[in-house]
């Protein structure tokens, strides 16, 4: 079969630093066009050189790196009305930008030039052409159609002016964009199909740019391609204007996994898809979105006893792909919807799966755990030492036999808290009592319960805590609440998490971290204690 190779277009670092939170620094745009590059993107728009001066140095820096085979692509809009495109001070910024290609977005929409502009449909005509010739003589041009399918629903015959201006004045594509994401798509098929005839004896390429108001992004965008056309522009992770643009993670996945007759990035494998999602959620500091089709945390999470037991048997009873062709993975998880399936399956590196009155226990320890406000699902640490308990092979490292916090505020006028904490452990035959302050209580413990291990246990100075988060479970029951801590640990290998669910924060905390550091020193091969120093 031949296959049509769809281009892809990124606009991560514009329009997607349109989305309400998302903030790049110059540093971050950078590290993602290489990124970008790395994965064989086609287009890479880097941003609006008049906006900003990052966004300018942008473009300087951006020269200095290897893109590969990736264009990197300048933004702006046509030229102000009443002005020469040579005088107008963002045609001006684009052609600084030296960038291979430049993509200019215009106006579709009879109402938005008249409204909006305040110029006569001509003029908007002339804005478009004058704009286009003017920088074609520096660059590929790119043309992007804004509001196209609302304008066409207004006005047809004026939208279709709107590309033949760009098109007869040297534009390489026209790009179709539902701006304000309303559209349904099989209205896009059909307005796509139309276009489709239009430029039919032309080499102009379509491009397709669907923002994801109605939550049809996706679907529009694989109507577009179905009706001709070439090019999907849209962001990593659907971030952007509003409720975002396409994700071009779905898109891609979409396409190269789904449909017949289509590649993307050259027929090459999506395996980096996971890998990129994360990268682009944690360089813009934004939180995963764990239910994210393909590359979510939970996009091959399962979790009712049914499910893990028909995927124990053949993966792909409940999975609609391998999750290995995106980079993601298969993950079991435990709550009171288990069955012993769930258990069976997560305890296989402890090789116990043939003890059926254990796999009952831990079944039970879990469901009355989770009643008391526990959820194994993010504390796979805290669940590992929980099944080596009830298997009895589980050895503490240190007991246990007091903690105090002691927390206030130093100088209550200039707002100064403090926090010390002091804990008492018997490690072999040793008792040691330390304390420590920090910048909170759970800091202060942290500190404390690392002088008290550190001469025994010195591999725990390569552990950090990544993350704590605190949650109320059940919230009807007003101060009586239970709450749930997570904390999430790494080293220099490894990351875990535990948990702790208690009525005091300071005890949920406290649980959570006695777990982190047992789970350290289980897993950690020299964990046998050392020779404790005189104290
Ligand atoms: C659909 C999209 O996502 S398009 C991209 C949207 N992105 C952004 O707006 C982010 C970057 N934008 C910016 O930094 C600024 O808006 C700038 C630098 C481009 C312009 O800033 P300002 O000159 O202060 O104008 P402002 O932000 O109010 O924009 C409106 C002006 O642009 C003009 N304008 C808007 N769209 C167009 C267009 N397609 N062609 C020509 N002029 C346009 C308006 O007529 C208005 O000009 P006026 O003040 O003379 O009436
Ligand atoms: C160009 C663009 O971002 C839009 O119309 O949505």
């Amino acid at each position: 079969m031949t296959m049509r190779s769809i281009e892809i277009y990124d606009t991560t670092l514009r329009d997607g630093t349109q989305g309400e939170g998302v903030s790049l620094s110059l540093q971050d745009k950078l590290n993602i066009a290489q990124r970008l590059a790395e994965m064989g993107i086609d287009f890479i728009e880097g941003g609006y050189p008049l906006s900003n001066e990052k966004d300018t140095a942008f473009f300087e820096q951006v020269r200095k790196l290897d893109m590969g085979s990736s264009r990197v692509c300048a933004f702006g809009m046509t030229r102000r009305r009443s002005m020469k495109a040579e005088d107008d001070p963002g045609m001006k910024a684009l052609v600084a930008a030296q960038t291979p290609a430049v993509t200019m977005v215009g106006k579709t929409w009879d109402y938005h030039a008249t409204e909006v502009l305040g110029v006569s449909l001509d003029e908007n005509l002339d804005m478009i052409g004058e704009s286009v010739a003017f920088l074609k003589r520096h660059a590929d041009v790119l043309y992007d159609a804004e509001h196209f399918f609302d304008g066409w629903k207004a006005n047809p015959k004026y939208a279709a002016q709107t590309l033949q201006a760009a098109v007869d004045a040297g534009a390489g594509w026209v790009v179709l964009c539902d701006t304000n994401g309303g559209s349904l798509p099989e209205e896009i098929a059909e307005i796509v199909g139309q276009v489709k005839q239009q430029l039919a004896d032309t080499n102009v390429t379509i491009g397709i740019h669907c923002h994801n108001d109605s939550e049809l992004a996706v679907a529009n965008t694989l109507a577009a391609v179905d009706a001709g056309a070439n090019q999907v522009q849209g962001t990593i992770n659907g971030i952007g204007e509003r409720c975002g643009n396409v994700d071009l993670i779905s898109a891609m996945a979409n396409l190269a996994l789904k449909k017949k007759g289509y590649q993307v990035l050259g027929g090459q494998p999506l395996t980096h898809l996971t890998e990129l999602s994360r990268y682009v959620y944690e360089t813009a500091n934004l939180q995963w979105r764990s239910g994210q089709p393909f590359v979510g945390q939970s996009a091959f999470a399962h979790k009712g006893g049914m499910h893990v037991h028909a995927v124990n048997k053949s993966a792909s009873t409940y999975e609609h792909i391998d999750p290995a062709t995106v980079g993601n993975e298969r993950r079991i998880l435990v709550s009171e919807l288990s069955g012993r399936s769930n258990i069976i399956a997560l305890t296989t590196k402890h090789d116990l799966q043939d003890d059926k009155e254990l796999m009952n226990k831990i079944l039970a320890e879990v469901v009355r755990l989770e009643n008391q406000g526990y959820q194994f699902e993010s504390a796979g640490a805290s669940f590992d030492l929980l099944v080596k308990r009830l298997a009895g092979t589980f050895t503490s490292h240190f007991q246990t036999i007091k903690y105090r916090i002691v927390a206030g505020d130093r100088d209550a006028q200039n707002k100064v808290a403090f926090a010390e904490a002091i804990v008492k452990l018997q490690v072999g035959d040793v008792l040691w009592f330390d304390a420590a302050e920090g910048h909170g209580p759970v800091n202060a413990l942290d500190a404390a319960l690392r002088k008290a291990l550190q001469d025994t246990y010195p591999e725990l100075s390569e552990m950090r805590l990544l993350d704590y988060k605190v949650r109320v479970v059940d919230s009807g029951a007003g101060t009586a609440a239970h709450i749930r801590v997570n904390i999430e640990s790494g080293d220099k290998h490894d990351t875990w998490g535990t948990i702790g669910v208690s009525e005091n924060i300071i005890e949920a905390s406290w649980k959570a971290l006695v777990d982190a550091f047992e789970y350290k020193l289980h897993k950690s091969k020299t964990s046998t204690p050392q020779q404790p120093a005189e104290f």
